[in-house]
């Protein structure tokens, strides 16, 4: 199933080989306009920093669900949601009616507490909620983070040279991009469980960009444009990238958003770090140039992170998420 899901490799990028971005471009495109999904092998990161990611989710996870339950779920998508503590109602992809199967928590760039957007209280820049018993814990989200972000910034310009755009088109729009590192627990469900109880039901993610680490415990599958839900192979030393709501309204629906899903019937804990790449808080993504024609106009206003999170959470939200908040990351 593998052959259906296209493999980019990064080393002559990283490597600095001046044809890269001509040669992966074409590869991103094809990838984004006929499956949504793509692995990216040779990417850099440290196997062990990933396992050591894993490791600290199952950490967080294992503490008694009081000390879960004091970094609550705030406005900022920021803290910890229990099992069943959401529904995906937004982007869903079937009528989706059961709570998701899992539990996570949600991590966002760290902010100086003198930081403008800190001091105004501006929506998804609020501080972090950090475990008080779990030492080095902190440590190692943010070195993912940081792992990723710099890898995420690394993939951005393939996408301008896969939609013919100058590659450093990107560049001032990702200076200190938006993100969401995920960590959730799947607890494993009854092989009789029913068919609609998702560890998280279909959906598309909201973000740019999810880079996803390879899973040992099996679960997401991916609907492909043909309809055919396939489960996501898994192929040793890649991470998995897809491509969410705000790329494919950017790219006016040129890239695909595609729809996955997770249920957990492999009989053990299943623990994932996806980790949500998009744009600066305050960069306007009016549709990419290359992607409107005449026979294609442009199919959004102009948009920023803000009014997009805003819209999609639901305009009259308090300090918690309103009941029913589809909540898929970024
Ligand atoms: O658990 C996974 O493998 C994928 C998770 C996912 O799709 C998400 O958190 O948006
Ligand atoms: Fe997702």
């Amino acid at each position: 199933m593998a052959d259906d899901i296209p493999i980019l490799d990064l080393a002559p990028l990283l490597a600095g080989e001046p044809d890269a971005l001509e040669r992966l471009g074409p590869q991103l495109h094809r990838a984004f306009t006929e499956v949504g999904f793509y692995f990216i092998r040779n990417h850099g990161v440290p196997a062990a920093l990933i396992e050591e990611a894993f490791a600290a989710a199952a950490r967080f996870h294992a503490q008694p669900l009081e000390a879960k339950l004091a970094m609550p779920f705030n406005r900022d998508n920021i803290g910890y949601l229990p099992m069943r503590g959401n529904t995906t109602r937004m982007n869903a992809v079937d009528g989706i009616k059961k709570p998701n199967g899992n539990e996570a928590v949600f991590f966002k760039r760290e902010l100086p507490e003198d930081h403008p957007d800190r001091l105004s209280g501006r929506r998804f820049r609020g501080p972090n909620q950090w475990p008080a018993d779990l030492p080095g814990f902190r440590e190692t989200a943010l070195a993912y983070a940081g792992a990723m972000e710099t890898l995420g910034r690394r993939l951005v310009p393939i996408y301008a040279a896969a939609l013919g755009l100058p590659h450093d088109w990107f560049e001032d729009k990702f200076r200190e991009p938006m993100f969401t590192l995920r960590m959730t627990h799947y607890p494993h469900q009854a092989p009789t469980a029913p068919e609609d109880e998702w560890g998280l039901a279909p959906h598309a993610d909201t973000s740019f960009m999810t880079i996803l680490a390879q899973n040992k415990v099996p679960g997401l599958s991916i609907r492909l444009p043909d309809g055919r839900w396939i489960d996501a192979p898994a192929l040793d030393g890649t991470f998995l990238v897809n491509g969410g709501m705000m790329l494919r309204r950017w790219t006016n629906h040129t890239f695909l958003a595609t729809p996955h899903r997770v249920t957990n019937r492999s009989g053990q804990e299943r623990y994932a770090i996806p980790f949500f790449m998009d744009c600066d808080y305050e960069a306007v993504m009016a549709p990419v140039p290359t992607c409107v024609t005449p026979e294609n106009p442009p199919r959004y206003p102009p948009f920023t992170y803000l009014e997009f999170m805003n819209e999609y959470s639901g305009a009259n939200y308090g300090d918690r998420p309103a009941a029913g908040v589809a909540l898929q990351g970024a």
